[in-house]
């Protein structure tokens, strides 16, 4: 059936309005978790208790701010599409903001996936939900807007398949005012372009990790390029790294080798299309200027050839499945159980020993037919820290302790301006070594947007922590949960944070003290 917009206006302005007070809702089930945001499936009273799904944002734990999330709003009532979900209402309870939004009773495809298809999903059913995703994309982006936030987790799905892609937490309109982002906007090139680092690191295209360079539409076309990737394999490339690392990874261009054999040589490795393989390739072009905008990308031969509608998403990935309460419940104890395991498996193999088993690559591309991210192996194969000199391009090692550390060396640039060095963080026991590469593929701001980037997410698990502590000083949470639930989910939320904290600090300050003594040979 071909969609009407008008129709689809029409029937957008019928719509009643939802109550903006939380006493009018009662909270059913707690059915996903985000970043700072907690989901609950609930019942509206008035509206003849219609389900409806209340997305709890934390104030204190968001990234963004109370204007970013008004303009989630807002952008979400002024969208209308049948791909887009639309918030009925939203206020603010205490220091949380509720979303009201439809119930999408399947809830998100990433939920389904780790739920249920850890191998990813067949291709037929890929190809119905990118198609879907991708309408929303287009229409988005005829609009003026970037999502920015293209991944699995954001595509919702319904009991009779229908697919709306949702969160417009990070969204942005090229034509707001230009107040309305500070400085992370620029109209001065010839596109519209935003410099502020916006997104989840896996999903993240490389301009926007190298923000200053600036990106746009095509930045959402990389994103959906790495969700068609996450629907075939199950998770996104890199993500067995965490987010800082794998940014950090994408910027240095390296990744350990061990970890791309993980993948390469996974037993359940699936054949696909060759237009699947191309349509991927082209999203995940590096130059953004050589990606197919949405509305081009839709008429793709892998998304002309298929005509399944949402019937056979019922039937080949609904039809059996757990409620979305269930999963995120069973999720929940697989997490638990999972950090208990890498718990005990740190103890047996420490950090250390993992070092001499990685092996470092210069870059990564997306191989069509491979359908995967392969590593590039450097030219020179010496990998120690060392003095390093070539025709125009010095390196020479220096000792952090005479920059007031006495566990570290970094190597870095030396008398040349045009040196440009990559680096990789390699942490082992109380050695903490930041190497050189003079290969000259990344820039000074390259590396300060990162370091941004680093010390932006430290700040932010500092609050967490803060809010963390406050919390066992016994401030309560707005909704009521058993207790020991509340405890496994503090001491597992502290012990991570914590962690990271550790090593983002320790990487952090290496950083620093490596610019400075670059700064100051200059
Ligand atoms: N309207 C909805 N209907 C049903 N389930 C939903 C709805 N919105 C969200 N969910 C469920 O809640 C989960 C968490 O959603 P949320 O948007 O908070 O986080 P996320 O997008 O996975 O992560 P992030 O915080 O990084 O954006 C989703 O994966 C989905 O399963």
């Amino acid at each position: 059936m071909a969609y009407n917009q008008e129709e689809h206006d029409q029937e957008d302005h019928k719509k009643i309005q939802y109550p903006l007070d939380s006493t009018c809702y009662t909270i059913l089930d707690e059915i996903g978790k985000g970043v700072s945001a907690i989901v609950y499936k609930a019942i509206c009273q008035p509206m003849n208790s219609s389900v409806v799904a209340i997305k709890a944002i934390d104030l204190d734990q968001s990234r963004a701010d109370l204007d970013n999330i008004r303009r989630e709003a807002k952008t979400m009532s002024l969208l209308s599409h049948p791909n887009i979900l639309k918030a009925h209402c939203s206020f603010t309870v205490d220091h949380y903001i509720w979303v009201i939004m439809p119930f999408m009773s399947a809830g998100s495809l990433q939920s389904i996936i780790s739920s249920a298809f850890p191998d990813g999903l067949s291709e037929p059913c890929i190809a119905i939900v990118l198609k879907e995703t991708l309408n929303a994309l287009a229409y988005l982006h005829n609009q003026g807007h970037l999502h920015r936030d293209i991944k699995s987790g954001n595509i919702l799905i319904d009991s009779d398949g229908t697919i709306k892609l949702a969160d417009f937490g990070v969204s942005a309109s090229i034509y707001e005012p230009i107040s309305a982002y500070g400085s992370s906007y620029s109209s001065s090139s010839s596109c519209l372009m935003f410099t502020d680092v916006a997104g989840t690191p896996y999903w993240m295209a490389p301009e926007v990790i190298h923000s200053h360079t600036g990106y746009s539409f095509k930045a959402d076309i990389w994103s959906f390029g790495i969700t068609a990737l996450e629907l075939a394999h199950g998770r996104p490339p890199l993500s067995h790294l965490p987010p800082s690392k794998s940014l950090f990874m994408k910027i240095t261009r390296k990744f350990r080798f061990s970890d791309y054999e993980k993948t390469r040589n996974s037993k359940n490795y699936k054949k696909f299309s060759k237009s699947f393989k191309d349509m991927v390739g082209l999203c995940l072009d590096q130059d953004p200027s050589k990606r197919p905008s949405a509305e081009k990308l839709l008429k793709h031969p892998f998304f002309k050839c298929s005509n399944k509608g949402p019937d056979f998403l019922v039937k080949h990935i609904l039809q059996g499945m757990p409620s979305v309460e269930q999963r995120f419940r069973q999720s929940k104890i697989q997490r638990q159980l999972s950090l208990k395991k890498s718990d005990d498996e740190n103890e047996e193999d420490p950090e250390q020993g993992e070092i001499s088993k990685q092996r470092r690559i210069s870059g990564w591309n997306f191989n069509v037919q491979g359908f995967e991210l392969v590593p590039v192996f450097p030219v020179e194969k010496d990998q120690q820290i060392s003095l390093k000199q070539d025709n125009d391009n010095v390196v020479k090692q220096v000792d952090v302790s005479e920059l007031g550390s006495d566990t570290s060396t970094i190597s870095s640039p030396g008398s040349s301006r045009q040196s440009e060095v990559e680096g990789a963080i390699v942490c082992g026991g109380d050695r903490k070594i930041l190497t050189e590469i003079g290969s000259g593929s990344v820039s000074r701001e390259v590396m300060f947007a990162s370091l941004l980037f680093l010390k932006k997410s430290l700040d932010d698990q500092r609050q967490n922590v803060m809010n963390l502590i406050s919390f066992f000083h016994g401030e309560q949470h707005s909704v009521e949960m058993s207790r020991k639930d509340q405890l496994i989910e503090v001491i597992e939320k502290l012990r991570n944070e914590l962690e990271n904290e550790k090593k983002k600090n320790c990487a952090l300050q290496l950083e620093l003290e490596f610019l400075k003594a670059q700064y100051s040979n200059e």
